[in-house]
């Protein structure tokens, strides 16, 4: 395709209007020519602001001609509505995490991508495209630190909305992203999950937090992984990979170090907007790339259906406190 791509955009809140911004004030090769919200008020605002058509609904959305792939950035409980028709309009699909919010939602999206015969859909778990992240993977696959061990995450929040912010969302809100890293640095699936929790940070009120997930992955390694939601003084995000002969972690993400009499520091970033602007903008350009050339890559279906599996476990296993098993369909031959 010569022509820019044409992006409609489903949902405009937070980080619908971000990728809106990416893609017409950074990126190349697309334009925004179409949004809708559940929020009539705000599709209309950021459609003025944009010059992009304003439409009532998903469905007429993704049917307009003048719409060549979609993205959607609603809420989670509603990318299935959109994503489904999406696939059947033969549409390349950006869907922001999770893929959907149960197994059968996931496998039903699965069945019709595998039933169209190609892949179609792009999920937004961006730490794939992290410079550090992909340099740890690649760390771990040049065999510089023997094989791998131990994987410990830690995913730190500065705060969360009190009043909307549940103890199973930091499983399938936050913990997401690291099970999702874990499956990628180490070619592995995850068999079983426990969650606990010990000492709570005062902070969070009746919050279960922090907590600590500990998986077993289908070769014998073991993940840990820490999700603190309010830690305050910033967004810390953590990796280290334990090896049979070293070890590799993540660096500090700030670009300068400053030493004064004080000691040295570097800034912490506020959130994930800041911490992963790169990982975003790498994305987006990557799924714009790829379907200009009529192919669909990164995390997949198949991710979003085997990091839902986990989720599901490490929600039972924190309210159990028992180990819960991962058991997933067998993986379809689209996505080897
Ligand atoms: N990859 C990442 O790091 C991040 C991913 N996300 C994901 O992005 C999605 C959106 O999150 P935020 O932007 O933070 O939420 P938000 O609440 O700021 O925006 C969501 C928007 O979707 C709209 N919406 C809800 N249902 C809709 C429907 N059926 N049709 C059209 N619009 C609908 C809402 O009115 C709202 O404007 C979530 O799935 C979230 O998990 C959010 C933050 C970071
Ligand atoms: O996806 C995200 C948010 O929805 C989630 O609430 C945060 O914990 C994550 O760090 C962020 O990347």
């Amino acid at each position: 395709m010569n022509e820019e791509l044409k992006i409609g955009v489903i949902g405009t809140g937070m980080i619908g209007q971000d990728h809106i911004r990416r893609i017409t004030e950074v990126l190349s090769g697309a334009r925004v020519t179409a949004v809708t919200d559940a929020d009539r008020t705000r599709a209309e605002e950021v459609g003025a602001r944009r010059g992009a058509t304003v439409f009532a609904d998903s469905a007429s959305l993704i049917s307009s001609d003048d719409v060549d792939a979609v993205m959607i950035c609603s809420w989670g409980p509603a990318h299935i509505d959109a994503v489904l028709p999406a696939l059947a309009a033969g549409k390349p699909v950006f869907v922001e995490k999770p893929l959907a919010t149960s197994q059968g939602d996931c496998v039903k999206i699965i069945e019709a991508e595998v039933a169209a015969g190609k892949r179609l859909i792009q999920i937004g778990y961006m730490r794939r495209y992290d410079a550090a992240y992909a340099a740890l993977k690649a760390t771990i696959d040049s065999g510089a630190i023997g094989a791998p061990l131990m994987y410990h995450s830690a995913h730190r929040n500065a705060s969360v909305p009190p009043d909307l912010y549940t103890d199973d969302m930091a499983i399938a809100d936050t913990m997401v992203h690291d099970i999702d890293v874990a499956r990628f640095l180490l070619d592995e699936e995850v068999s079983q999950i426990r969650v606990i929790a010990g000492r709570k940070n005062s902070v969070g009120g009746a919050l279960r937090d922090p907590i600590l997930g500990v998986m077993e992955m289908s070769g014998g390694a073991i993940v840990t992984v820490e999700v603190s939601v309010n830690i305050g003084y910033g967004y810390d995000i953590r990796g280290e990979v334990s090896g049979e002969t070293g070890t590799a972690e993540l660096a500090e993400s700030n670009h300068v170090v400053v030493k004064s009499g004080d000691g040295f520091a570097g800034r912490v970033p506020a959130d994930w907007r800041e911490r992963f602007i790169e990982a975003y903008d790498t994305e987006v350009q990557d799924f714009i790339d790829n379907a200009r050339k009529g192919v669909v890559g990164g995390p997949s279906a198949w991710d979003g259906y085997a990091i839902q599996v986990v989720s599901d476990a490490g929600i039972e296993a924190a309210r159990s406190g028992r180990a819960v098993p991962c058991a997933m369909i067998e993986k379809p031959t689209l996505y080897n």
